[in-house]
């Protein structure tokens, strides 16, 4: 249980951080895809460390290899398995921490829920078990490129320091054009700059990623438990370090009353629009054709780079060194992850969708 997500287009992941590789096998991808290979390693490239000053300085190319489920270039329905190789592990950073349990990391409750751990790099608790989602989502964008479906994700806030304006207020084309992803230039400098001292006092600091879904056609979700909104907060809360999930107006909303907060409809030629969409596109778990949006809060990497005091597996009190190449803050790199997983719940929910009517 736990390594797999979706329903008809389905992955299911493997590997640790330190292990000889880690991928992901796509089920119930349609037939007939092409799979640009140069697309999902550009999207790789966008999530994989030692990108810049602000990730971590491990070193990983994060090619990928296609092993099984493209023929001539083009999906042919069965299973896609896609595999990225560990090059750069440095497994004696964590020799020290065998038998003690970092503060606020996966350690105790692996330890406790197997009885055994891969303590090497967090093993399979590792944020790196998100190249393998990364890849998968390409996938999912390249068929959800045919529906005219597109995502969009960049940083909205870093520690104290937020956006005052929304998506729509904001040119999205901008976003890849700074280490951080963060579309306003100005606001990026800043947020770099916190970080980069955050970094350099040896502490790291949490942040805001901001999730935008164009192009979803009205009627996708299930009715009661499997919401399209319960679906992206799973997708999204299952990332490493999420600490919250809200979508459309989300916790600012209940500040508005109802005659403020209805989207009220209207024709726009044989468009069924909203003239506000504080709903996020989606009412009563079913998208209504208007843009997806929601905001995902990742917390403060648990890593810091002093020590701290903690127990070991006897129960003895024990120091905790803090060593090894990790993020001050993760979000530059969780842009493509959230993505990643919005796409994969789109193109599974697409394809339910095609199951709800003759
Ligand atoms: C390697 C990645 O990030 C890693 C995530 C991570 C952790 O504990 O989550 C710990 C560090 O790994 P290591 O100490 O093994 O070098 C990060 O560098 C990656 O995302 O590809």
């Amino acid at each position: 249980m736990g390594n797999s997500f979706g329903n008809l287009f389905r992955i299911h992941t493997y590997g640790e951080s330190h292990g000889k590789a880690l991928g992901v096998i796509i089920d119930g991808c349609p037939a007939g895809l092409l799979i640009d290979e140069a697309f999902i390693q550009s999207e790789l490239d966008r999530r994989k460390p030692g990108q810049s000053k602000i990730t971590t300085q491990r070193k990983e190319a994060d090619e990928f290899e296609i092993v099984s489920g493209v023929f001539e270039g083009k999906s042919t329905g069965t299973p896609i398995s896609i595999m990225i190789r560990n090059q750069d592990q440095k497994s004696k950073d964590y020799s020290h921490i065998a038998d003690k349990f970092r503060p606020s990391h996966a350690d105790y409750t692996f330890q406790t829920k197997y009885g055994i751990r891969d303590y090497r790099g967090g093993g399979r608790s590792s944020a790196r078990e998100t190249v393998a989602r990364v890849a998968a989502g390409a996938v999912a964008k390249l068929f959800l490129k045919h529906h005219s479906i597109s995502f969009y994700a960049y940083v909205s806030q870093v520690g104290h320091l937020k956006l005052d304006k929304d998506y729509t207020q904001l040119d999205l084309t901008k976003i890849e054009d700074n280490i951080l992803r963060c579309p306003d230039p100005e606001m990026a400098d800043k947020m770099i700059e916190l970080i980069d001292q955050t970094r350099k006092n040896r502490d790291t600091i949490g942040g805001i990623v901001t999730g935008v879904i164009q192009g979803v056609p009205a009627g996708l979700g299930e009715p009661v438990f499997d919401k399209l909104h319960a679906e992206i907060g799973k997708a999204m809360l299952s990332i490493n370090a999420v600490k919250g999930f809200e979508y459309g107006s989300g916790f600012e909303g209940v500040k508005l009353n109802g005659s403020e907060h209805n989207d009220e409809f209207y024709m726009d030629n044989n468009l069924v629009k909203t003239r506000t969409n504080y709903s996020g596109g989606i009412q009563g778990g079913i998208s209504n054709g208007q843009d997806i949006y929601f905001n995902v809060a990742f917390k403060p990497v648990a890593t810091i780079m002093t020590d701290q005091e903690s127990i070991n597996e006897a129960g003895d009190r024990v120091t905790v060194e803090g060593k090894g190449r990790h993020d001050p803050c993760v979000v530059s790199r969780a842009v493509p992850i959230v993505e990643a997983m919005a796409a994969l719940v789109i193109a599974d929910y697409l394809l339910i969708s095609e199951t709800n009517r003759i």
